[in-house]
Formats: C-alpha cells, structure tokens, sequence
C-alpha cells in the first residue's frame, strides 16, 4: 500500500509582548526567522500576537499582516517609594490584569499554539500566565540585563528563557537560572542592509555635505527632551561639523523647528528633523557616521551588531537604571561614550567633537562595537522557541 506522505501540520506561535520597540522589534523578527526557518522544511507558521491598541505592536502587527488581539492589562507604574505603588491608577489597573488572564485563556485556548513567545511588557503578563494554565511551554525574552518587571513575573511559569547577555545569568533568581539560555537581543534583518545613499533620497538629503561626517540624533519612538534640548542648543557648533539627521519624537518638532529656522542658511541644509523614522532607518543609519542616542537595549544591539560610533545619553528614570549600565558597559570597551548624570552641551561637544574631527578613532569605536555585536540572535532565539514545543 502506498501512503502519501502528510504535509505536516503548521507551527503554531502566540506571541505578546509590547509597548514600545524595544520590546516589538525582537518578537517581531523572532517571526519572520522562524517562518524563513520553517519554510526550508516546507512547513507553516500561524501566529497570533496578543498585545495592546495603544503600543507599537498594533501599528507593526497591521503593517505586517500579522493576526492581532488584545486583552485587557494594567500598567503598572513604577516609583522608587513602594507605598507610591499603590497609587489609585495601579491600584485599578492591578485589577484588569484578572480579567486580561481570563481573555488570554479564551485566546491560548482557542489558539492552540505549541508555544507562547513573550517578549516583555505589561501586556506579556496575562498572556503568560494563560500559557502556563493551559500548559502550553512559555519562552521568555529579555532584552536587557536585568529582567523587566514582566518578565520577573513570569519567569517562574517559563520552559526557557533566553537573554540577551551573560552578565545577565548570575542575576536571575537561582530557580530560574536553568530555564536560561544566552541568544543575544534580535535584530531586524533590514537594519543590517540600509545603504546611505537611499537614505539622501528617501529623506531628501541632497543639501548635506557629503565631504562631511553625518550624526544620526535619536532619543526613542517618543524622542527625548534631554537629548532635544541639549542638541538643540549646540546646533550650530554642530552643523558646522557635520550633517545631522535628528530624530526628535512628535511632541518635540515644534520647539526644535523654530530653533532651526534661526540657522544661517548654509548650516539649516545640513539639518533634517524628524519625529520618527520609519522604514529607512536602516538607510539612515548606514549614512551616520556617528549616533547620538538613548541607550535602549533594542538600540544597542542595532548600533553594535552594525559597530557605529556612538555617544549615550541614558534615560535616568528607567527602572535599576538600566540604560546607564548598558551605556556604562559599552563604555568600559572603548565602543561609546556614555553621557551619565547631567549633559551640558560643552559635555556634549568634547565627547562628540573628537569622533567627528578623526576618522581613525571613529574605526576603532566602530570595531570594538561590533564585538558586542550578535546578528545570529534571532537564529538563536528560533533554536529555543523550536525546542521548547518539543521538549
Ligand atoms: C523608556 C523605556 O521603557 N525604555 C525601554 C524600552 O526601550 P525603547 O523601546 O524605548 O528603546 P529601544 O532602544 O529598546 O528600541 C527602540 C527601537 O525603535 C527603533 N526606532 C526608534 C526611533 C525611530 O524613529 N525609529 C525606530 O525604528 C530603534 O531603532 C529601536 O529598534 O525597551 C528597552 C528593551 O526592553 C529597554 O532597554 C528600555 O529601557
């Protein structure tokens, strides 16, 4: 008798996670890898990403064709005094959280995925506790070195959980510590291929001087008003220097516009301000010869798995100060300048003025970057979601 063989059966994956990019981007590109994986073998992937309106993750998701459901969460807001944790908005978000566990039963049960990927976020956190109570084995991702307060919550429930760094291994809780396996933090494929001069087109650059250096300014999707602020005061003695693309966040295009129509017209063409960049950013950062920049992890592992020269200036408030430890530990290897504590704009003309005025030192910034570096993280990270469904 003779018995054709059975196509097998598509891969099933919940993914959640979200907020902001730092927490999309990773799960997103976790994704695409496990299709491209997957396909080789002549198999398919279904993917449910369970997530919030409001977080980049709906945008990306929609952009992305990727079917997409929410749950109710709480945001938890963090405060240094533990009694200012219990402030009326937590207080009342805390009490979504049941009912968004109830809501991600409905959707892991209805599902029936062979693992739930959770990337970090607040909205990871019913998702992931469904998985565990409809015993569906739950990978964790952490993008930085100390695991975000969701992650520390589901940590206990999680088949595997894949870091983006060694130095993380020690800190986790000793129960945990075999669950965990280093991968490194995914990178988007395109961010590796950009070219600069589609960015001069996509952007409409053609007024830089290419004789010049370029600094790419970036504060996060949302910008920062401390990298906006001190930027902006030292536009000048910058625009002297080098072009600059500036990535200020929508609220900040205002304030930082009237500051550029002060420029004499020679400098104001070597400026571009924008709130966000979308899909060229891969072009706009193969054109930066240098990056200023919040210290992020989903930006760090850009920056060095591409070795760009980079100055820091972390987010102070973010939690355990963990954008200062991760610009800090950069630091100590010669691959960025970490701007910690308050950045004046003389601070921040003698750590960029040097990278811009010496090609040389940009090189061996540039190279010790790329040994932090991890492109094959998203590979790796495929490697546990697939041994995880089969354990
Ligand atoms: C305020 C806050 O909670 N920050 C956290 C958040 O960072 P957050 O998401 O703000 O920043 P990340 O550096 O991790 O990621 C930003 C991502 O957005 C992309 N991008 C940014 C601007 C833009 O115009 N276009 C664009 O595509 C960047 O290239 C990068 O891929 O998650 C990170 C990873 O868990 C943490 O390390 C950060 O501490």
């Amino acid at each position: 008798m003779n018995i054709a063989p059975q196509p097998s059966r598509a891969f099933r994956l919940i993914v959640t996670g979200g907020g902001t990019g730092g927490h999309t981007y990773p799960a997103l590109t976790a994704i695409r890898t496990l299709q491209a994986r997957l396909a080789a073998s002549g198999r398919a992937l279904d993917v449910l990403w369970i997530g919030t309106a409001e977080g980049l993750e709906a945008r990306v998701t929609s952009a992305e064709g990727i079917p997409f459901t929410t749950v109710a969460t709480g945001k938890i807001r963090r405060h240094a005094n533990p009694l200012k944790m219990l402030s009326p908005a937590n207080v009342r978000d805390m009490a979504r959280v049941p009912l968004g566990v109830v809501q991600a039963r409905k959707a892991v049960a209805g599902f029936r995925p062979d693992v739930v990927l959770a990337t970090g976020g607040y909205v990871a956190v019913p998702a992931g506790l469904a998985a565990r109570m409809n015993r569906v084995p739950l990978v964790l991702h952490e993008q930085t070195v100390r695991l975000g307060l969701a992650n520390r919550k589901l940590a206990g429930s999680a088949a595997r959980i894949a870091v983006s760094s060694e130095s993380t291994l020690p800190l986790l809780p000793e129960g945990v510590r075999p669950a965990a396996v280093v991968t490194g933090n995914p990178v988007r494929p395109e961010v590796l291929t950009g070219h600069p001069d589609k960015a001069v087109t996509a952007l409409g650059l053609h007024a830089f001087d290419r004789r010049l250096p370029t600094v790419y300014v970036t504060g996060g999707a949302q910008g920062s008003q401390q990298i906006n602020d001190v930027v902006g005061g030292e536009l000048p003695w910058l625009l002297e220097r080098a072009n600059v693309v500036h990535q200020c966040g929508p609220a900040h295009v205002a304030a930082l516009s009237a500051r550029a129509a002060g420029l004499p017209a020679a400098l104001a063409a070597r400026y571009h301000l924008t709130p966000f960049v979308g899909p060229e950013l891969p072009d706009v950062l193969a054109l930066a010869d240098v990056v200023v920049s919040r210290s992020g992890a989903g930006t760090l592992a850009e920056l060095t798995a591409l070795g760009k020269p980079a100055v820091f200036v972390p987010l102070a408030s973010a939690a355990g100060n963990e954008q200062a430890h991760n610009a800090r530990h950069l630091e100590e290897s010669g691959a960025a300048v970490a701007l910690l504590g308050d950045v004046t704009g003389g601070r921040l003309r003698e750590a960029v003025g040097p990278l811009l005025d010496d090609p040389a030192r940009r090189e061996a910034m540039a190279a010790a970057a790329r040994a932090h570096g991890r492109p094959d993280a998203a590979e790796r990270l495929v490697d546990v979601i697939l041994s995880a469904a089969t354990p």
